[in-house]
Order: structure tokens, then sequence, then C-alpha cells
């Protein structure tokens, strides 16, 4: 297969048949009409052994964790309040039934923290690698749920955390395997790609119709989300590459390095989005509150659905280059 996004593009049906159906593929999660006052949302993504996580990154219990909480990342993408989950799960005979259970912990801990409910799921064995498939179903108030295609000229560009923090990690894992040692700087870069922790409360404060915008979560890095940002609104987006809110355990990495896992790295799971200019600043107000970031990063021009990063008076064209899968990674 060539292309992750050609995959998608060509199965997705040409007509949807439901008229409760509000949107179904092509962002973070389908919505359709609940009631009268909520729209319901859901979504499904897998993690695969030897893909998404190896024994010597993530132990049974994060893989659990994770795996629940790149699912709520979706939903807050949508600004959506977590509500159930479903579980399916391919299991090769090597694992055993502790680590099974294990995994459940983890998924069960993040799901005590939003109130979620584990309501069904799927149990099979396999010859191949652990895959672990989770369903999520959420709410969010009737008409509100965040689009990726709400962007317009004008806007800012904002990220909700800092970037990279994962895939330094993630390099570290590789390096040095679960047990290796590290410093407490290291220790912060592992668990973010350990144990993201999605951003649900910065997406509810964005479902607010004074703040129309674009939104997503960053699974596949930054140039890949913004590159979806520009498609889906049919704008051109200036990434500030200054701007890119890079964490201190990260400083001692060149530069290069430091934009490569900031930009291409990808599991951050915080949010990217638009906001209008003007609102900005009303928006940040709401974040500080909440003691939650909100870093403007960039702004959204007319034009060509294009990414662009402009670093040092130079301007470079970001391609969607993050983590496609069956892609050689750019
Ligand atoms: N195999 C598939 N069949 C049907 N729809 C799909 C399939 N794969 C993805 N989609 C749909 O395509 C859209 C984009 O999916 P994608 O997985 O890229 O989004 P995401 O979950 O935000 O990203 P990531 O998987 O990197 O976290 C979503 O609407 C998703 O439901
Ligand atoms: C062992 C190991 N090797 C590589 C990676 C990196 N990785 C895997 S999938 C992905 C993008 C998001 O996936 P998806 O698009 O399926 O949501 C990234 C950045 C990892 N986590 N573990
Ligand atoms: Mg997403
Ligand atoms: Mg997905
Ligand atoms: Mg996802």
């Amino acid at each position: 297969m060539q292309d992750e996004f050609a995959f998608i593009s060509n199965i997705s049906p040409k007509q949807t048949k439901q008229p409760s159906l509000i949107y179904g593929i092509g962002d973070d999660a389908a919505v359709y009409r609940g009631s009268n006052e909520t729209d319901e949302v859901v979504c499904v993504d897998t993690m695969v052994e030897g893909v998404h996580f190896r024994r010597d990154t993530l132990t049974p219990f994060q893989i659990g964790k994770k795996g629940l909480a790149i699912n709520v990342s979706d939903l807050a993408a949508m600004g959506a309040t977590p509500l159930y989950y479903l579980v399916s799960i391919a299991v090769p005979s090597s694992w055993t039934e502790e680590e099974l259970s294990t995994i459940y912990k983890g998924m069960s801990e993040l799901a005590d923290f939003y109130n979620m409910d584990l309501i069904g799921g799927d149990t099979v064995s396999t010859d191949g690698p652990l895959v672990l498939t989770v369903t999520v179903i959420g709410r969010v108030k009737k008409g509100e749920a965040k689009y990726r295609n709400q962007a317009k000229a004008g806007d800012l560009l904002f990220v909700t955390g800092y970037v990279g923090k994962s895939a330094a990690g993630l390099a570290l894992l590789l390096e040095r395997g679960l047990d290796g040692e590290f410093s407490l700087a290291e220790q912060d870069l592992i668990k973010e790609h350990q144990e993201p922790i999605p951003h649900v409360a910065h997406g509810q404060i964005l479902v607010n119709s004074l703040y129309r915008g674009a939104l997503n979560d960053v699974s596949d890095g930054v140039a890949s989300e913004a590159n979806e940002l520009a498609e889906a609104s049919n704008i051109s987006i200036v990434i500030e590459g200054n701007k890119l809110p890079i964490h201190e355990a990260m400083r001692h990495y060149d530069r290069e390095k430091q934009l490569e896992w900031a930009l291409f790295g990808g599991e951050d799971f915080v949010l990217i989005g638009t906001v209008a200019k003007e609102k900005a600043d009303q928006v940040r107000k709401e974040f500080e509150e909440q003691g939650l970031m909100f870093e403007v990063i960039g702004y959204v021009e007319q034009g060509q659905p294009n990414v662009y990063l402009s670093n040092n008076d130079q301007v470079l064209k970001l391609e969607k280059q993050g983590y496609n899968h069956f892609q050689k990674r750019g």
C-alpha cells in the first residue's frame, strides 16, 4: 500500500444514508445527532506491538493507559466529553493472563479519571503481534463539535502543550530500554511518550460558539496535523519556528534535532488549532485560569492548502511527512 491518507480517501463512501449523521470520515471522530441537546462523538484507534510500542518501550500497564489515552485525545480534538469505551484485543500466546489484566488496569486508571465506563469489546488469539483497538464514545453540546475545516485567513495557529517530547522520549527508550538509567529531565521525556495525558479540558474551553476555529490532535506530528487543517479548511498555514514550545528537558539537543522532533516526531497528543486573532487573548485567559498552556505558533493565510515553516528568515514548505503508515519516513 502506498499511502495511508490516499487509502482512506479511496474507501470513503461517496454518499451517506443516515439523516442523523453530521460528519463521517475525515476528522478526528465521527459525529451524529443524539438528542435535541447533544451530539454523539465516536472514534477508534489501534496500537500494534512493534509499530506503536515494544516490550522495551512500554510496560503492559502503559500499553493500556496509552491505548485509551490516544482515543480520548481524538474526542478532546472534537471538544467532546468522554463517556464510554470498548476494547478489542488480539493476543499472541506469549502474553500471560496477568500481563493482559495489567493492560486493562492501565485503561481503567485513565477511565476512572474521566468517569468512563468499559461497555464491551472482543478477545481473539493471534500468531502475530499484540493488537489493541479501543473505541471511545463521547458527547458534545448540539452543533458545537470542533472540526478541522473551520480555519479562516486571519486566524492564529496554536498548540496546547510542548511538542517533540514524546519523540525525544522514544529515542531514549530505543537507546537504553525500559530499565536504562535516565536523568530527571530524560525521565520527563520518557513519561510523555509512555503516559500521554489527553487535552480534554483544553478542548472543552474551545467548545464555545465565540471561539470559531479548527481543531486537531497531534498524533502524527505538527507538520502533518497542520497540513490536515490546511487541506480541510482550504487555507495556507505559516508556522513560526521560534514560537514552537520546546521543553527545557530538550534544550541540550541541537536545534535541528529539536525542530525535527517538534515538527515530525508525533505522539504528543496536544491539540493544534486556530482561533480568530481578536479572540486569542480571551482564549489564553481562559486557559491560564485553569493552569493550561496556550501557545500561538503561527497564523493562517489565504492561499493553496500548504504549510510553511518560517525559521531564521527562511521559509520552507512543510510536507505532510509525519508518521504515515505504509510510507517511508521522510
Ligand atoms: N480503515 C478505515 N476505514 C474507514 N475509515 C477510516 C479508516 N482509517 C481511518 N479512517 C477515518 O479517516 C479519518 C482520519 O483518520 P486518522 O486515523 O488519520 O485520524 P486520527 O485518529 O486523528 O489520526 P491517528 O490515527 O494518527 O491518531 C477518520 O475519520 C477515521 O475514522
Ligand atoms: C516501538 C516504536 N516505534 C516507533 C514509534 C513511533 N510511532 C509509532 S506510530 C506513530 C504515529 C501515531 O500513530 P497512528 O498514526 O497510528 O496514530 C509514531 C510516532 C513508537 N511509538 N514505538
Ligand atoms: Mg486525531
Ligand atoms: Mg486514527
Ligand atoms: Mg487518533
